[in-house]
């Protein structure tokens, strides 16, 4: 077989977007920290992103801890490849989800619109980033796209 059918068949399929508490108020929650465009608008660009990095995507956004726990063990016996996850405030709180992202131990990235590190103290911890291969944050929107490249990159060389 050649090598270029090799890296074909080894190239990752699908990856899982995850977006977290409020982050379907986009566009209209405080527009000063999280820029004005919408949760729609933005389930249309991440569309065009995963079709430009050549990888299928579902999208999956829910403000309940529990149904992003049954998400991310759907994603295992779907084999989804990896996972960008915006975790929003179950970031800073979730034990639950960092069990789930280990249990499963889907290479995920975690990616935040504002730079956490910079804000109130209790944003600065992230259960997530204990499971997380990467994080981008303080990019905006934007930080979606890099966090859809950077995990194709990475599993095309896993
Ligand atoms: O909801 C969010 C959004 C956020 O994850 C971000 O994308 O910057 C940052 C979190 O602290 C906050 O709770």
């Amino acid at each position: 077989m050649e090598t270029e059918d090799v890296k074909k068949m080894n190239a990752p399929k699908k990856i899982l977007i995850i977006n977290g508490p409020n982050l379907n108020m986009l566009g209209i929650r405080e527009p000063d920290l999280y820029g004005a465009v919408t949760h729609e608008k933005l389930v249309g660009l991440l569309a065009n992103w995963c079709r430009e990095a050549g990888v299928g995507h579902d999208y999956f956004q829910s403000n309940h801890e529990g149904a992003i726990v049954d998400r991310i063990q759907e994603a295992y016996f779907e084999g989804v490849d990896g996972i960008v996850m915006n975790p929003a405030a179950y970031t800073h709180t979730s034990v639950a989800i960092l069990d789930a992202l280990k249990a499963t131990a889907i290479p995920t990235v975690e990616i935040h619109i504002t730079d956490v590190s910079t804000r109130e103290d209790f944003r600065r911890v992230s259960y997530v980033a204990l499971a997380a291969k990467h994080r981008i944050m303080g990019h905006g929107i934007e930080g979606y796209r890099e966090a859809i490249g950077w995990l194709v990159d990475y599993l095309n060389k896993a």
